[in-house]
């Protein structure tokens, strides 16, 4: 099987596929778009994109892509705890006069704080991954540059950590996703190692609401209340239709074999709102 990811080789993105897909062949994509685009075309089979952070929040992206794609489907969610380190080439000899550092967005904004006591001179600069940075950094031997990235970044493109664990809050995590092409049946034959840790499963939904009006997101949000559904997310994004148009990303905690579950989207519908399943799926727990 051929599973895509938010590359190069050693991203966070890259750990999570690992460790949920040990035994295929992981093909590295340059960004969180072109892994939705690989899954669409039927390049690859499946790819893993980061969700959520527990420090930074949404990965608009993702959530944008998951909204655009027609035919996708979410096959699982991992949550795997994060740690970020400060590192330069090794020709360099200090920290101090760092001229950039490069990292994903969503590392620089779970590190701000450090960066900004720490280093608050030196520009910031957003780049394609976390694991992107550190290799631009290997590249680069004469300029002094840093990146934020893993432990396993630094080993392999062999840079000098200067600052372990610089994340803002001691409790990091993200969740990431497992994405596929729902025009292709789901084939279950192929599940997921059943050595993983699991905390359940849920189920993924995208909703426009009718035409605005008063209540609107409650009469929606009424359709779970009454069936006791438990809902543990619920994100609001842009529609870019006009200022003020939105969709939203709800999931739903448990199984989706219960009738009443099951007709929450006939009534969401009957009350006008869009809807888009996206799966039901497991979310498993994995180690850094
Ligand atoms: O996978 C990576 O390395 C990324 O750049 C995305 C990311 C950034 C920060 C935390 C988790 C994933």
């Amino acid at each position: 099987m051929k599973i895509a990811f938010l590359g190069p080789e050693a991203s966070f993105t890259q750990l999570t596929a690992t460790q949920l897909f040990p035994n295929e062949n992981l093909i590295a994509k340059a960004n969180i778009l072109d892994c939705f685009l690989a899954v669409q075309n039927n390049e690859v089979d499946k790819a893993v994109v980061p969700l959520e952070n527990s420090i930074e929040g949404t990965v608009s992206m993702t959530l944008d892509y998951l909204f655009q794609t027609p035919d996708i489907r979410v096959e699982a969610e991992a949550i795997m705890p994060i740690a970020h380190q400060l590192m330069i080439h090794p020709g360099q000899d200090n920290g101090e006069a760092i001229e950039k550092i490069y990292s994903h967005p969503q590392a620089l904004a779970q590190t701000f704080n450090f960066l900004n006591q720490h280093y608050p001179e030196v520009p910031k600069q957003d780049f394609a991954s976390t694991a992107a940075a550190a290799k631009r950094v290997s590249e680069n031997p004469d300029r002094k540059m840093a990146a934020v990235a893993n432990k396993f970044a630094a080993q392999l493109y062999g840079l000098k950590i200067i600052n372990e664990n610089i994340h803002d809050f001691e409790q990091n995590h993200t969740r990431f996703i497992v994405i596929s092409n729902s025009s292709v049946s789901l084939n279950t034959e192929e599940n997921f190692d059943s050595n993983l840790k699991t905390s359940g499963e849920k189920t993924g939904l995208l909703i426009t609401l009718p035409q605005d009006h008063p209540g609107g997101l409650h009469q929606v949000l009424s359709v779970f209340a009454w069936r006791k559904m438990n809902l543990s997310k619920i994100e609001s994004r842009t529609l870019k239709t006009g200022l003020g148009h939105y969709f939203f990303f709800v999931t739903v905690v448990g199984g989706w074999d219960d009738l009443l579950y099951i007709n929450s989207v006939d009534e969401l519908q009957a009350l006008g709102a869009d809807v888009k399943f996206l799966g039901n799926y497991k979310e498993f727990l994995l180690e850094s």
